[in-house]
């Protein structure tokens, strides 16, 4: 009989902690981190019986994070502002959300409690089955509550992590490493028991069995992508070897007694470098790997795409299975390539970026989010988000390596931080330039008539100061925190180069409708100008000249006169002009114009008479639609748009990075000067026609700064283009658009923070680079001038080492 359920990375049968039963991992209920091990359990009740707790109340059937994080904001705050109060009154700024750093203030007891609780959350948890046909509920929106977003670092990855241990590969190398410290101490030690031949022996003896432990290590440790080449770290371990060797039979035993102390020194210093690196980038190994497990998840096509042979020969199923076809599934387990589709149903992790098709679910929309979210046909959803409700089917954008959250995190040719400049900077100082310090410290040796000896040994240990395991990948655990930072939050660089610039940007611009601004404007004033027609009819007349237009000025006039009843006139031909308005003809054959002062001033219609009454409401932060028959303005509309929640915290995380913030618009000068004053922006470029944002970002980046832009995908794209950093949100996930950030979220705060981050860590990776090289330098220096003996060069090297070990363990402490 044909396996048709083939096993994917781990669909060997395991028991089910709870009660012993074989389960299929890849099915199992629930999945979770417990005592450094994976636990797999059949449903949730074996996993309370595991953990000895009382088991769920039925049908709560909702993941913890659901529960935990959606009870605080039950009542959402209002959306946007009220319309009567200006953007800049007072009680606005109550309206929209604290900062993610003000909420844990307010958090209560329980609150804490829920949370912790969340940590511990179940990585998969188990929901019935949703029938094909079974219609969703109408949920809220959540898409739009940006308000119910968790604040950053409130995930699950923040504990799991640090439980569980990936880095079994590398034990013996650690038992190597510690034999080396000790054989190499003793030889350093033993400088007390004097300096008789025998003694030097001894100790030389012992420093050829700590470089003989490293050696080993290097042979039998895999190399990571962001490992230096071994050689220039071992060469001056060799060479403070052969040194004292050299000095015993030359019969200068002083010299052979400082040169063994080297060579134990640089031994002991090797390995304490290389045991400390591996403690500073365990958590971000560990993460890694974790993350790496969750994307394992193998994918399975509908059961439709099956039927129709789609199926080409070279494609049999990843692996033979291990029993006849399952139940519920007459699907199976692919390698999927973009372009097929992919069935994902409640409870289980979404393996590829795709974009939904035909389907309307709820998911966590990335690793370790805790807010559902609504997601569409034609929405993006990236691979390692997790489907809540309902049953997902999509299709296939990237896989495997190429998938959005895999590419600069888990791929070895693109990971970020093996490439990105810093760490590329660092492994070639290492590399290269350390070798060219030795010769130039076995030069100024030379040049002071020193013996050969003495020569080679000031450049062994040039060298190991300056060539060690620290100062060439400390650089790059920082790199890897920024990148898992970002990932908590669901943003996730394109390329190392791309979180490079990101990490530079001095500018961001916003293209303000959808990020700043909710893109929702509600009519707040409808005012006849003239005895002509009644504000009904103006309303009637614009909502005619709109009913096929989608721009959210468009359809916020078309819903006011639904809302109030109207019948839109029965304009005809209308000519929607980008950035204007629209021209249109009347029922009764008139010309119709209506949009902004600009359209008004190019129909050479004058509006002289509403002036003033104009610039009010624009200064009270309105878009102004004028409307005018036969030339003649006959009303106005002021529309007003709301902030986005979180809109204040966005600029305030850019703001504390030292990035400018720029507000970019179509609408008029005064109204965008409301809303930057409400928001705390300086500056702002108002009348910007959608075709011009391109030119107007490059101007710009001309003007010698690094620019990024915020926007989304699609409307947003002229800007977007011409950006040096372009942030979309809402885009991970979706098929190839040269963004260098796409964000999980909308939240118009992750897309500052992806901002903020890139710098934060940037600046941290220099720091911790800075650490490490600094005093290995004033060492390198101090010994080339023969102000100290030689083996103070790599005891400086090693105590900047640990102070910059010391630094990135701090941070990842408050992480
Ligand atoms: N369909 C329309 N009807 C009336 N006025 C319009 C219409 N489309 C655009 N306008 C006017 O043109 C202005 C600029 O529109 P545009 O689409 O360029 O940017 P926007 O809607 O202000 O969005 P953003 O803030 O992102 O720039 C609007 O503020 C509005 O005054
Ligand atoms: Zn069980």
């Amino acid at each position: 009989m044909v396996a048709s359920r083939a096993a994917g990375p781990a669909a060997a049968p395991v028991p089910c902690s709870g009660c012993s039963k074989l389960i299929d991992p890849l099915r199992a209920g629930q999945v979770g981190i417990f005592d450094q091990r994976f636990h797999y359990f059949c449903n949730a009740r074996c996993r309370h019986a595991f953990l000895g707790e009382a088991p769920p109340a039925p049908g709560d059937g909702r993941p913890a994070g659901l529960a935990a994080s959606g009870a605080p904001f039950a009542g959402a705050p209002p959306r946007g502002l009220p319309s009567g109060a200006p953007p800049g009154a007072g009680g606005h700024h109550a309206s929209t959300p604290r900062t993610p750093r003000a909420e844990p203030a307010r958090a209560s007891a329980d609150e804490v409690a829920a949370r912790v609780a969340d940590l511990d959350a179940p990585i998969v948890d188990a929901f019935p089955p949703v029938s094909l046909d079974e219609k969703l509920p109408d949920l809220p929106v959540l898409d739009d509550d940006r308000a119910l977003l968790e604040p950053i670092g409130n995930t699950i990855l923040s504990e799991e992590p640090q439980r569980y241990d990936a880095v079994e590969g590398r034990d013996i190398g650690a038992l190597l490493l510690v034999l080396a410290i000790i054989a190499g101490t003793l030889a350093v030690a033993l400088t007390l028991a004097g300096d008789a031949k025998l003694v030097i022996g001894a100790r030389i003896v012992l420093a050829t069995v700590s470089a003989g432990m490293l050696l080993g290590r290097a042979a039998t440790t895999a190399r990571d992508a962001t490992d230096p080449h071994p050689a220039p770290m071992l060469a001056p371990v060799l060479g403070g070897l052969v040194a004292a060797v050299w000095a015993l039979f030359g019969q200068d035993r002083a010299l052979a007694a400082e040169a063994a102390s080297l060579a134990g020194v640089i031994a002991t210093a090797s390995a304490i470098s290389a045991w400390l690196i591996e403690s500073a980038r365990h958590r971000v190994f560990a993460e890694r790997a974790w993350i790496g497990s969750v994307l394992s998840t193998p994918a399975r096509r509908p059961p439709g795409a099956w039927a129709q042979g789609q199926a080409p020969a070279d494609r049999a199923p990843q692996r033979g299975g291990d029993g006849g076809p399952v139940e519920g599934a007459g699907d199976e387990l692919y390698e999927l390539r973009p372009g097929e589709s992919v069935q994902v149903d409640a409870g289980e992790i979404v393996p590829v970026d795709l974009v939904v098709t035909g389907a309307d679910v709820e998911v966590l929309p990335w690793i370790g989010a805790t807010t559902p979210t609504r997601r569409r046909d034609g929405d993006p959803v990236v691979a390692g988000a997790t489907v809540v409700r309902g049953r997902l089917v999509g299709a296939c954008t990237f896989s495997g390596g190429d998938r959005a959250v895999a590419r600069v995190l888990l791929d070895p040719r693109r990971r970020a931080d093996a490439l990105a400049p810093i760490a590329q900077a660092s492994r070639a100082l290492t590399e290269r330039w350390a070798i060219g310090a030795a010769a130039i410290g076995a030069l100024s040796a030379f040049v002071a008539g020193r013996a050969p000896v003495e020569i080679a040994m000031t450049a062994a240990a040039v060298l190991a100061a300056l060539s060690t395991a620290i100062t060439a990948s400390i650089a790059s655990v920082h790199v890897a925190r920024g990148i898992l930072l970002g990932l908590r939050r669901g943003i996730v660089y394109k390329s190392a180069d791309a979180w490079d610039r990101a990490g530079k940007t001095s500018v961001a611009v916003f293209c303000a409708r959808g990020t700043l601004l909710l893109g929702e404007p509600e009519l707040a004033e409808l005012e006849a100008t003239g005895q002509k027609l009644k504000p009904s009819d103006v309303l009637a007349l614009a909502a005619g000249a709109e009913r096929t237009e989608e721009h959210p000025v468009a359809t916020a006039i078309v819903r006011a006169a639904r809302a109030r009843g109207l019948r839109p006139d029965g304009v005809r031909n209308p000519n929607f002009h980008p950035g204007l308005g629209v021209t249109a003809v009347t029922s009764s054959g008139e010309e119709l114009c209506v949009g902004n002062r600009a359209l008004m001033l190019e129909q050479r219609i004058s509006i002289a008479a509403a002036e003033s009454r104009v610039a009010e409401l624009e200064a009270l932060g309105r878009t102004v639609v004028l409307v005018a028959v036969g030339a003649r303005l006959v009303g106005i509309i002021g529309l007003q748009d709301g902030l986005r929640p979180g809109a204040r915290a966005a600029i305030q995380h850019l703001l504390d990075a030292q990035i400018e913030p720029v507000l970019m618009s179509g609408d008029a000068r005064e109204t965008c000067e409301a809303i930057g004053r409400s928001l705390d922006i300086d500056h702002i470029r108002p009348e910007i026609l959608p075709a011009d944002r391109g030119t107007e970002v490059r101007r710009l980046i001309d003007a010698g700064t690094s620019v990024a832009v915020l926007g989304h995908a699609g409307v947003d794209d002229a800007a977007l283009g011409a950006a040096d950093v372009s942030v979309a949100l809402g885009a991970a996930g979706s098929a190839p658009a040269d963004f260098s950030t796409v964000l999980a979220s909308d939240d118009v705060r992750d897309a500052a923070l992806s901002l903020a981050l890139a710098h934060r860590t940037r600046l941290e990776a220099r720091v911790g680079l800075a650490l490490s090289v600094a005093p290995a330098l004033v060492g390198a220096a101090v010994i080339a001038a023969f102000v100290l003996p030689p083996a103070y060069a790599p005891i400086a090297s090693l105590l900047g080492g640990v102070m910059a070990v010391v630094h990135a363990r701090a941070l990842d402490a408050k992480s």
